[in-house]
């Protein structure tokens, strides 16, 4: 009696425990247990040989890589939110399916944004790091270590999927008004519960903002969708958070505009050109005009153990021969 061959599954990082174990339980899990980011022939063989790849964020699959005439990957199933690094339109026409695994991170996301949306303005890794790396605290003085007030302010939020809906929330209990632009407004119990403001010209909305929050995804569509232009129509004032991809901001003139004082300071977890981070960002860091975290909003042991459990339930789904539940489907892209 033949006994039925496991599927091989790729896997392209170290995953929790847990998750590698129920992987080697159900699959020919080919694990990565040294966590060594593999190199693109590494993963140009894995897309040629296994049944499924599960990349992650920083894994960028081409069409080169899935068109290799002898190819057998049916499946990508990606641990990962955000879907830029995959050529999910050359794995469609290839007839390979494509999951993500949304909605398990929206609210560490969101916390990590929160916590950035304080921590520019209040200076708070500033004044930490002035206890802990040798400076010197003169004491409690009425004029120093100002920040800026949050309660009262606006805060503009570009895109309002569930991760800039979850933001609003947060940032709405801490006294901010809400605004937003996105595609399209969304539904009107969603803007009435968050009190929210849709702004249809981001232009506009962009200059008048106190802090601005970047929640839309990385796409053809809002690749620098900061750009010089509209990044020079905000306020000296303002504050810019990023976590979502370092690509929708114009990076340079980010940094340049707050060289010159010409936009107040920014909260980054992301870059364009991730994992370098601009050695001049490091610097104002230093100065205390931004705070940068290395890409860590979704960065939570639930959140990743959740994102493992999404990642098998959609293989198993699809060896199941079932619609997986976090298709990525070409509407989506
Ligand atoms: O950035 C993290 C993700 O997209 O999952």
């Amino acid at each position: 009696m033949s006994v039925k061959k496991k599927p091989l599954v790729v896997v392209t990082r170290k995953l929790p425990d847990s998750i590698e174990t129920r992987m080697r339980e159900l699959f020919d899990a080919r694990l990565n247990l040294d966590d060594v980011p593999m190199s693109a022939d590494q993963l140009a063989e894995a897309a040629r040989t296994a049944d499924v790849l599960v990349p992650t964020v920083t894994d960028t699959i081409t069409s080169a890589m899935l068109n290799q005439p002898d190819c057998t990957l049916r499946l990508i199933a990606h641990f990962g939110n955000g879907i830029d690094n995959l050529d999910v339109a050359a794995a469609h026409a290839r007839g390979i399916t494509v999951t993500n695994t949304p909605k398990v991170l929206t609210e560490d996301t969101a916390d990590m944004t929160m916590a950035l949306i304080l921590a520019v303005p209040r200076r708070l890794i500033e004044g930490a790091a002035l206890l802990t790396d040798g400076g010197e605290w003169p004491g409690w003085s009425p004029t120093w270590m100002l920040g800026r007030r949050l309660g009262g302010k606006r805060l503009g939020i570009i895109g309002m999927g569930r991760i800039g809906q979850a933001v609003a929330r947060r940032a709405r209990a801490f006294g901010l008004q809400i605004h937003y632009h996105n595609r399209k407004p969304v539904a009107p119990r969603i803007a009435d519960e968050l009190g929210a403001t849709y702004w249809d010209s981001l232009d506009q909305m962009l200059a008048r903002m106190d802090i601005i929050s970047v929640n839309c995804p990385h796409t053809p569509a809002t690749f620098h969708l900061l750009s010089a232009r509209r990044l020079k129509l905000i306020r000296k004032d303002a504050f810019i958070v990023n976590t979502a991809r370092g690509e929708v901001i114009d990076e340079e003139t980010l940094t340049r505009l707050i060289e010159t004082g010409d936009i107040a300071g920014a909260g980054l977890d992301v870059y364009e050109h991730e994992p370098v981070v601009n050695p001049k960002l490091v610097r104002l860091a230093k100065a205390g005009k931004v705070v940068l975290l290395p890409h860590m909003g979704s960065a939570t042991i639930e959140g990743r153990v959740e994102m493992g459990e999404k990642v098998i339930i959609n293989i198993r789904t699809f060896l199941d021969n079932h619609k997986p539940p976090d298709r990525v489907l070409p509407a989506m892209l």
